[in-house]
């Protein structure tokens, strides 16, 4: 397995979004964040954006939901071409549904809950997801400090995948670091996103090489 490295473009320059893009195609994934100012408190991007962003990565888009109502938007994301859709088990009336729907529309499916969220309830869903994110920070905003609280429950859902014999991702999100991302890995966790680490680099790709090399010494 390797460690997978994905820049979140919450971290970047906006305007200059495809320059941005460009900055990081050493990475695994771009990850893209979509909030909706009711999931939680910001606004960022839709659709039409997103749609634009696919078509100008070189690297596959993981976009990250934080979003009410996945099951009317989340198609939408799988639809614009992003490689990977992550969806809020607090939102959805039907992970289940719906992570099916978006592997028959050929994206990946993953399923995030934030920090205080028990992951339990959901780990008879492994089955049908490619991916579970645990968020290592309250959803909502870039550059917050990373909690190792949620240590124990990347190791129980990496414990739960390997006892299942599948081959289901674990996701951290959330101050990301070089100080931080040996402890995610350590816990079980194989995909890293970091926006404030990599994008306040002054060198983004040396930054995601650090990264990859210090995460891969402790993967599982
Ligand atoms: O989902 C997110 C916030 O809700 C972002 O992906 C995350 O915060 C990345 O930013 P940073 O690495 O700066 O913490
Ligand atoms: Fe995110």
């Amino acid at each position: 397995m390797d460690a997978l490295i994905a820049p979140s473009i919450l971290a970047a320059d906006y305007v200059n979004l495809e320059r941005e893009i460009r900055r990081v195609a050493s990475a695994d994934w771009l990850h893209v964040d979509v909030m909706d100012n009711h999931f939680v408190p910001n606004l960022t991007i839709g659709p039409p954006v997103v749609e634009k962003v696919v078509q100008v990565s070189p690297i596959p888009v993981d976009a990250h939901l934080m979003i009410d109502d996945p099951e009317r938007w989340a198609p939408g994301y799988a639809e614009a071409g992003c490689a990977s859709v992550t969806f809020h088990a607090e939102a959805s009336r039907d992970p289940r549904a719906l992570a099916r729907q978006l592997r028959d529309m050929g994206a990946r499916a993953g399923l995030a809950v934030r920090p205080g969220t028990d992951i339990d309830p959901y780990l008879e869903l492994l089955g049908d997801l490619d991916m579970v994110l645990l968020m290592t920070v309250e959803p909502g905003f870039g550059g917050q400090s990373f909690q190792d609280s949620v240590l124990p429950k990347v190791r129980r859902v990496r414990d739960a995948v390997s006892a299942a014999g599948l081959d289901v991702w674990v996701q951290v999100d959330g101050g990301v670091s070089e100080r931080t991302i040996e402890r995610a890995a350590d816990a079980g966790a194989n995909v890293f996103v970091a926006g404030t680490a990599v994008y306040g680099a002054e060198d983004a790709a040396e930054r995601v090489t650090l990264l990859r090399s210090l995460a891969q010494g402790h993967l599982h």
